[in-house]
């Protein structure tokens, strides 16, 4: 199912491989993330997730294939030049937390005085803009020690939406929510992609809120794409390898273990006993 033609693509991975040391992460892999909509990326731990982001943010280069980000290849850019791109996407890293020793308010106008030469009163504008767009005006003057984790990653997603990216990456963004602040996330991905006409791309384990809102959905595994499509197509395809990762059955044709080249079986590439 691999290199599935969607039409307007905002980014086109074709041909990836990328290792880590002796590991290799991706193996010639092909997926497109369509313009405009919400893709789920989803996968076993470990599979590669958080790098396919890195790999497109241009914060790590392929070693062989070929990354397109609204038709641009970055890693062939200047420094200059990925700057300037980059400030068109917005990533939310499980990694990211806020400063602690700057406001709510301070956070969000962060990559505004970072990034733009926008005075006081106009970043002061977007900043009430963002905060109120994930519902969190009356907080700006909060600490983050102040508020709860559900508020916290508002907070990070008003920062990331900031400088009105074209592309916004979340990496896990409901590990450690409970159910209603999931529920207000997944919510707000989905009202933020509709009404910015944002590029948006979920790397998530949580198939249930994913498949919720995604339009795309790619599932990966051992390196390869194991099924890309549509939504409504994945949640009903009958290929294994899906049905084991959306039930979240342990046992299937995904290893549960991590590849252990002292024990691996011979035939079974990247699989352990
Ligand atoms: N900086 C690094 N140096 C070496 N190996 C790394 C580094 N970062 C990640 N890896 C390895 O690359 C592989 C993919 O990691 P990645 O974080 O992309 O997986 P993931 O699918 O996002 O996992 P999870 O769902 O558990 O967050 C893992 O085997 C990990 O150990």
């Amino acid at each position: 199912m691999e290199g599935v033609s969607v039409k307007n693509a905002y980014v086109s991975v074709s041909k990836l491989s990328f290792s880590r040391g002796e590991r290799l992460i991706y193996d010639d892999v092909s997926l497109t993330i369509p313009k405009g909509k919400i893709t789920a990326i989803m996968g076993p731990s470990g599979t590669g997730k958080t790098t396919l982001l890195r790999l497109i943010a241009a914060q790590l280069d392929p070693d062989s294939g070929t990354i397109l980000v609204d038709g641009q290849n970055l890693h062939k850019l200047s420094r200059t030049d990925l700057y300037k791109e980059r400030k068109k996407m917005g990533m939310l890293f499980q990694s990211g937390a806020l400063f602690s020793d700057m406001s709510v308010a301070e956070n969000v106008a962060f990559p505004l005085e970072e990034h733009t030469k926008l005075n006081a009163v106009s970043i002061q504008q977007i900043v009430n803009d963002k905060l109120h767009s994930v519902g969190l005006r009356g907080a700006s003057k909060l600490m983050p020690a102040e508020l709860s984790g559900g508020m916290a990653r508002r907070v990070a997603l008003a920062r990331a939406i900031a400088l009105d990216p074209q592309l916004v990456m979340y990496d896990e963004p409901f590990t450690g929510q409970d159910p209603i602040s999931k529920g207000v996330l997944v919510k707000l991905i989905k009202q933020l992609n509709d009404s910015a006409n944002i590029t948006s791309v979920i790397v998530s384990h949580d198939v249930d809120e994913s498949l919720s809102i995604a339009d795309h959905v790619c599932i990966l595994a051992g390196g390869k794409v194991v099924a890309e499509g549509a939504a409504e197509e994945i949640r009903h395809s009958l290929d294994p390898q899906v049905k084991q990762f959306l039930n979240g059955e342990p046992d299937g044709p995904v290893p549960f273990h991590y590849p252990d080249e002292s024990v691996s079986v011979p035939g079974l590439k990247g699989e352990s006993a």
